[in-house]
C-alpha cells in the first residue's frame, strides 16, 4: 500500500469513530455553522494581497516533524497580517499532527477564507469543515471516483463552502465539475514525494480557462511564483517552507518583502 492509500484507509476508520461520537445533527449546531463564509476565489484575486495561501502543517509524511510547537492563532494571524491570501490548516492528526482545535484556533484569529485541509472521502467530513469554521474544502481527485468527487463537491456548496478541487497529472482534469471553484496542481506526488514545479507549468493549459488555479508543493522562492504568475497562475499554496522556521510567520513576512521587491508581472 503507497502512503496515500494507507492515509485514506485510516480516514474511514475515523470517519465512524467520529460520526459515532457526534452525529451531523450536533455539528449542525455549531455556532460557527450559520456564519457567512469567506471567498477563496475573491481573496486571491484581491489586488492588495498576495496570492498565496499559508499554510499551517506540523508534520507530513514526507518529512516528518517540521513544527510541532507552533501556536496555530499566532502563526495564522501573522500569515494573515503579512498579506496572505488564505490560510491552510492541517486537520488530519494521525500523519501531520493537526487537529480540529488547530483549525478552531485559526478561524478565531483571522478574517480570511480557512481551508480545511485534509483528505476527505464522506460528507460527514464536509458537514465537520462547516462546523469547525473552514470555508474551502479540499478534494484530491486521486483519492475520489468522478461521481463521488462530484457529490462531495456538491454538498460543499450547499454548506455555502467553497471546493479546491487537486490534480497531480492531466488524466485526473476528467473528473472536474461545475461544482469546482479552484483547481491546484500538486507538485508532490502524493505516492512518492517526488516534488517538481514544472508539473504546474505543464498542466495548466489543460486546465480549463472558467477555473482559477493554484500551484501547490515545493514552492521556496519568490522568484518560483514570478515563473508560475507568469505562466498564469493566480495562487500558491505554501507550507514547509515557512513551518520549518521556528517562527513561521516571521519567515512569511520576509518572504513577502522580497516578493514585493522583484519587477511586477503583468498579465
Ligand atoms: O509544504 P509545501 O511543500 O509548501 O506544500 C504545501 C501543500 O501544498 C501541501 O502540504 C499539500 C498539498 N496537497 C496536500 C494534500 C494533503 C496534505 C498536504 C498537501
Amino acid at each position: 500500500m503507497n502512503i496515500l492509500d494507507k492515509i485514506v484507509a485510516h480516514k474511514h476508520i475515523e470517519i465512524a469513530e467520529r460520526s459515532a461520537m457526534t452525529p451531523i445533527s450536533i455539528l449542525e449546531k455549531s455556532p460557527y455553522f450559520g456564519r457567512q463564509t469567506y471567498s477563496l476565489r475573491e481573496s486571491l484575486l484581491h489586488p492588495e494581497r498576495t496570492g498565496i495561501i499559508a499554510e499551517f502543517k506540523r508534520r507530513s509524511p514526507s518529512k516528518g516533524d517540521i513544527n510541532t510547537r507552533a501556536d496555530a492563532a499566532t502563526v495564522t494571524k501573522g500569515y494573515a497580517d503579512a498579506g496572505a491570501s488564505g490560510l491552510s490548516i492541517l486537520t488530519d492528526e494521525q500523519f501531520f499532527g493537526g487537529s480540529t482545535a488547530d483549525l478552531i484556533a485559526g478561524r478565531e484569529a483571522n478574517q480570511i477564507p480557512v481551508l480545511r485541509k485534509d483528505f476527505m472521502v464522506h460528507d460527514y467530513q464536509v458537514f465537520e469543515a462547516r462546523a469547525m469554521g473552514a470555508d474551502v474544502i479540499l478534494l484530491i481527485a486521486e483519492c475520489l471516483e468522478a461521481d463521488q468527487l462530484r457529490s462531495l463537491a456538491k454538498t460543499a456548496k450547499s454548506l455555502g463552502l467553497e471546493v479546491l478541487m487537486e490534480i497531480h497529472s492531466g488524466d485526473q482534469l476528467a473528473k472536474l465539475c461545475p461544482e469546482v471553484d479552484i483547481v491546484g496542481v500538486n507538485n508532490r506526488n502524493l505516492k512518492n514525494f517526488e516534488v517538481s514545479v514544472q508539473t504546474s507549468i505543464d498542466l495548466f493549459d489543460q486546465i480549463p480557462a472558467e477555473f482559477l488555479k493554484i500551484s501547490e508543493s515545493g514552492i521556496n522562492n519568490p522568484q518560483t511564483i514570478q515563473e508560475l504568475k507568469q505562466v498564469g497562475f493566480q495562487g500558491f499554496l505554501i507550507g514547509e517552507y515557512f513551518m520549518s522556521d521556528p517562527e513561521p510567520q516571521q519567515r512569511f513576512a520576509e518572504f513577502v518583502q522580497s516578493l514585493n521587491s522583484l519587477p511586477q508581472v503583468s498579465f
